[in-house]
């Protein structure tokens, strides 16, 4: 069957986007592993499926994959490019759609300069809705993380935007040990559901720099909802002031936290790349 995508990206987080509103596809982990390949597929950090809403109240649902093939809760990201697509795509006329996640709701804005704002919800703070082991809710926890050459301990904030994330303040991201203390995080026993680990460095009260090992990715070039954790995890640790520019190896994107219940408001850019059609 020949099915049509498109090719987005969000300051390099790249997607292939399938509408399942007007097409009809079987999306399994194999196909998706399949279609992520960056050598024999189209490639991709994640899958983003565009479906009919399942209450009146919801404009779409708004489904992702990781390249690994597995589905989450969220992505930043692609919900930016979520929004672009529906639009160009005259799905809808409007320019603010509520989008249903396996998480929660999300309400996606364009902006006339077309950047796009996503109200994201409130953050999870309570350690067993991250999920994250701990006996009590705490700024951040003391964790060992076993590695190669002996362990290692780190102090990081775990939250959720929907989807679990760990983050670390490091004194520069360009040092910061991504590539070992990232896969040794993303599956530590502390975290049941596995996370994205966020290494922050502070540059000032409103901006950091910020590199994102992703569950079920590796490192990107940039992590939407690991944006909003890294400055909710960084205005409880009483470090950042609003609004916070957050530096991705990407580009940047705009956060707004005003504390507990409050939700976090991310904007950034959103870009198609290509059209393209593929036999599944
Ligand atoms: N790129 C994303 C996050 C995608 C999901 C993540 N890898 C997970 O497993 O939770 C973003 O922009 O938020």
């Amino acid at each position: 069957m020949l099915v049509r995508f498109t090719k987005m990206h969000g300051l390099g987080n790249d997607f292939m986007v399938l509408d399942l509103v007007t097409q009809r596809v079987k999306v399994t982990p194999k196909l998706v592993k399949k279609l992520g390949d960056r050598n024999f597929g189209v490639g991709f950090d994640q899958l983003l499926i565009v479906e009919p809403p399942s209450e009146p109240d919801i404009d779409f649902r708004y489904r992702i994959f990781n390249q690994d093939g597995s589905e989450v809760e969220n992505c930043g990201n692609g919900a930016r490019c979520f929004a672009k697509f529906v639009r160009d795509k005259r799905l809808t006329g409007k320019s603010e759609v509520v989008v249903q996640t396996a998480n929660g709701q999300m309400t996606l804005k364009i902006h006339p300069d077309k950047r796009v704002e996503v109200n994201m919800g409130a953050p999870i703070l309570a350690p067993v809705d991250v999920p994250f082991q701990a006996d009590q809710k705490a700024t951040t926890y003391a964790i060992d993380v076993p590695l190669s050459q002996g362990d290692q301990q780190v102090e990081l904030s775990a939250i959720s935007m929907g989807n679990p994330h760990g983050v670390l303040i490091v004194d520069s991201t360009e040092n910061a040990p991504v590539e070992t203390l990232g896969p040794a995080l993303e599956a530590h026993e502390r975290f049941p559901a596995k996370a994205n680990i966020g290494f922050m460095q502070v540059i000032s009260r409103n901006e950091v720099n910020l590199r994102v090992f992703e569950r079920g990715v590796g490192e990107t070039i940039a992590c939407g909802t690991g944006a909003c954790a890294a400055v909710v995890a960084g205005k409880l640790r009483g470090v950042l002031d609003m609004p916070v520019t957050v530096h991705l190896p990407g580009g940047d994107l705009e956060i707004e936290w005003h504390g507990e219940g409050q939700p976090v408001i991310m904007t950034g850019p959103a870009t198609t790349v290509y059209e393209g059609q593929i036999f599944v």
